[in-house]
C-alpha cells in the first residue's frame, strides 16, 4: 500500500490495555478471548452504577448495538456520555443498525457524541448514511458491495466525516472502507468465510479499541486491525477443514500471527 504505516509497531501490544466492552451476549465470550489472544485485558461491564471507579482504570471503551433491551440502551448511553466528559477513546459498533427506529435512534445517539470510532459492515453504514441497504439483520449483502455502492458509500462518509472531525468511520465487507475528514484508504485483505462465523465484525471492533487504548493514532489503529485480523483468516483458510475449524483457526492465529510479517501481506490502497 502506498501510504506509509509502520505495521510492525501494533502487534505485540506493549501497554496491555484494559479495555470496557458494553456488547451482545452472542458474541461477549469470543470477544473477551480475541482481546486476550493479542494481549489486553478485556472487562465486559455494563452497570452504569460501576462507571465512575471503572472509567479511572480502563484504556478504552468499545459499545456494540448488538443486543438491545432498555437496560442496554442505558448502559450504551450511559457509557458513551460519561467516555465524553473524561475523553475515553470509544469505539461505536452499529450492529444491525438498519433493522428497526429505535436501534437507529440509539446508534445516531452514540455517534452524535463524537466518538474516535464508529463501525458497521458495509449495508449497516449505507442504512446509516441514508443510502439503499440490502443488509439481512446483522449481516450485509453483497448486493451493497459492487464497485459502483461502493464508491457511493465511500463519497457519503467523506461527506459525514466532514461533519464529525474526530471521528474515523470503518465499513466492513469482502472490501473494507476507512474514511475520515482527512484520508480514506480501501482494505482487500481477509476470506468469504469471515462472513460465515458469527463475531468477526464484534472482535474487529474490541482489536481496534484494544489499539486505540494503546494510545494509536485511530485512523492507522483501524487499518492495522483490520488487516491483521483479515490476514488472521487468510491464514486459518489454509489450515482448516469445515466453519467451526475455520474459527477455531482464526482465533488462534490472533495470538500467533505477530511473530510473523504479516505485515507483508496487507493490501490495499488510497482513494
Ligand atoms: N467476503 C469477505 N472477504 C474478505 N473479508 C471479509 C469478507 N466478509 C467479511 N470480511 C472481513 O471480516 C471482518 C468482519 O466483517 P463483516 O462485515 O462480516 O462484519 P459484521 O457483519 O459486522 O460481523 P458480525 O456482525 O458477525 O460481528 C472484517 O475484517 C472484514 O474485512
Ligand atoms: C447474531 C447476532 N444478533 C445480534 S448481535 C449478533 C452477533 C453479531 O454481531
Ligand atoms: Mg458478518
Amino acid at each position: 500500500m502506498e501510504r506509509k504505516i509502520d505495521f510492525s509497531k501494533f502487534f505485540p501490544l506493549e501497554k496491555s490495555p484494559l479495555v470496557q466492552c458494553i456488547t451482545n451476549e452472542i458474541t461477549c465470550e469470543s470477544m473477551a478471548n480475541a482481546l486476550l489472544y493479542i494481549g489486553a485485558k478485556p472487562i465486559m461491564a455494563d452497570d452504569p452504577r460501576e462507571f465512575s471507579q471503572l472509567f479511572e482504570k480502563t484504556s478504552a471503551l468499545l459499545l456494540n448495538l448488538g443486543h438491545l433491551s432498555e437496560q442496554r440502551q442505558e448502559s450504551l448511553i450511559d457509557a458513551s456520555s460519561y467516555a465524553t466528559r473524561v475523553n475515553k477513546p470509544t469505539v461505536v459498533d452499529l450492529v444491525g443498525y438498519g433493522v428497526s427506529d429505535i436501534r437507529n435512534q440509539i446508534g445516531v445517539s452514540l455517534v452524535e457524541t463524537h466518538p474516535t470510532v464508529v463501525k458497521g459492515n458495509i449495508s449497516e453504514l449505507r442504512h446509516f448514511c441514508g443510502l439503499p441497504s440490502q443488509g439481512r439483520g446483522v449481516d450485509s449483502s453483497m448486493w451493497d458491495q459492487g464497485e459502483d455502492h461502493l464508491n457511493e458509500l465511500i463519497a457519503a462518509l467523506q461527506k459525514i466525516g466532514g461533519l464529525y472531525p474526530a471521528t474515523t468511520f470503518l465499513a466492513t465487507g469482502q472490501k473494507d472502507i476507512v474514511v475520515n475528514q482527512k484520508q480514506t484508504i480501501v482494505l482487500n485483505n481477509g476470506v468469504d468465510e469471515l462472513d460465515r462465523f458469527t463475531g468477526t465484525g464484534d472482535i474487529v471492533g474490541a482489536i481496534i479499541a484494544a489499539l486505540l487504548g494503546e494510545g494509536h493514532d485511530p485512523f492507522e489503529a483501524i487499518v492495522s486491525a483490520v488487516s491483521y485480523f483479515n490476514i488472521c483468516g487468510e491464514k486459518a483458510k489454509q489450515e482448516s477443514f469445515g466453519l467451526a475449524d475455520f474459527r477455531q483457526q482464526t482465533l488462534n492465529q490472533l495470538s500467533l500471527l505477530m511473530s510473523e510479517t504479516w505485515y507483508e501481506q496487507v493490501e490495499g490502497w488510497e482513494k
